[in-house]
């Protein structure tokens, strides 16, 4: 993994080491105070954008452009909370999507089936395991933006999710997020109503750089994308990882996010 992955300074590769230790636990602290962490140039630069021009002609041709109006929760409905509910407010995404059986054999498709990935994935959010999905779709997407587009607030799916920034921006498609809107006892649609209102103080934006992987708890932590500025695309990994083996997306979703069933 050497090849593509700067192992002298995130020792992933290395699991019985103190720098591997030392790294889990900072990991742990950034989790439990921000919600997320980011390993700056985990991936070589060289590599994101080898991967970028490999992938560009399939963007052009066969990607899927996830393009809908949406609630935070991508659901049409919500029990108990009515249709008019302020939470409920649509916004517009706009993005290119390639999906794990059109990226291929390539060195995102050997991070996301890393063993030694996984089990420092699991270790910084104190789990005994972390598993691959085995949908043929979403186990790895690649996602581009391009001048004016966005992927507008939402919940994530799962608990955790794992993003590595290929190419970065010329301005605007940063990450902005907020911690701990919801939890599991509490929904907090009068918070959500707040943050889509552009009223949350304690939103924060994060700008990436390319290599970069971000792993971010997205499940009660609303993000979206801010639009793109610039000619040159946003190009972004997104590999999905549950705690249990054979997770799959159902039809419905799949369709949604990508178009397509299988
Ligand atoms: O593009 C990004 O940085 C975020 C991706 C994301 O939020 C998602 O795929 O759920
Ligand atoms: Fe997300």
């Amino acid at each position: 993994m050497r090849d593509i992955l700067d192992l002298e300074r995130y020792p992933l590769d290395r699991p019985d080491s103190v720098g591997w230790s030392d790294l889990v636990n900072q990991c742990q602290a950034d989790l439990a105070r921000e919600g997320m962490f980011n390993l700056h140039g985990l991936m070589r630069a060289d590599v994101a954008a080898q991967e970028v021009a490999r992938l560009s002609s399939k963007f052009a041709t066969e990607s899927f452009r996830h393009e809908r109006e949406h609630n935070i929760y991508f659901l049409d409905h919500i029990d108990g909370l009515p249709d008019d509910h302020p939470a409920l407010r649509r916004t517009h995404t706009s993005n290119q999507t390639l999906c794990a059986d059109q990226i291929g054999a390539s060195a995102l498709t050997r991070l996301y089936e890393w063993p030694e990935f996984t089990r420092f994935l699991a270790a910084t959010m104190g789990r005994s395991a972390l598993h691959t999905m085995s949908d043929p779709l979403a186990r790895i997407n690649v996602m581009s933006y391009h001048e004016g587009q966005t992927l507008n607030w939402h919940f994530d799916r799962s608990e955790f999710t794992t993003t590595l920034l290929l190419q970065a921006p010329e301005a605007g498609g940063a990450f902005e997020y907020r911690t701990d809107l919801r939890s599991e006892e509490d929904p907090n649609y009068d918070g959500v109503a707040r943050l889509l209102r552009g009223e949350d103080p304690e939103a924060r934006i994060l700008t990436l750089s390319p290599g970069t992987l971000n792993v971010f708890k997205g499940k009660n932590t609303p993000h979206r994308v801010t639009k793109v500025q610039g000619k040159r695309d946003r190009v972004i990994a997104v590999f999905s990882y549950y705690d249990r083996p054979g997770v799959q997306f159902s039809e419905a979703e799949r369709i949604g996010f990508y178009g397509r069933a299988s």
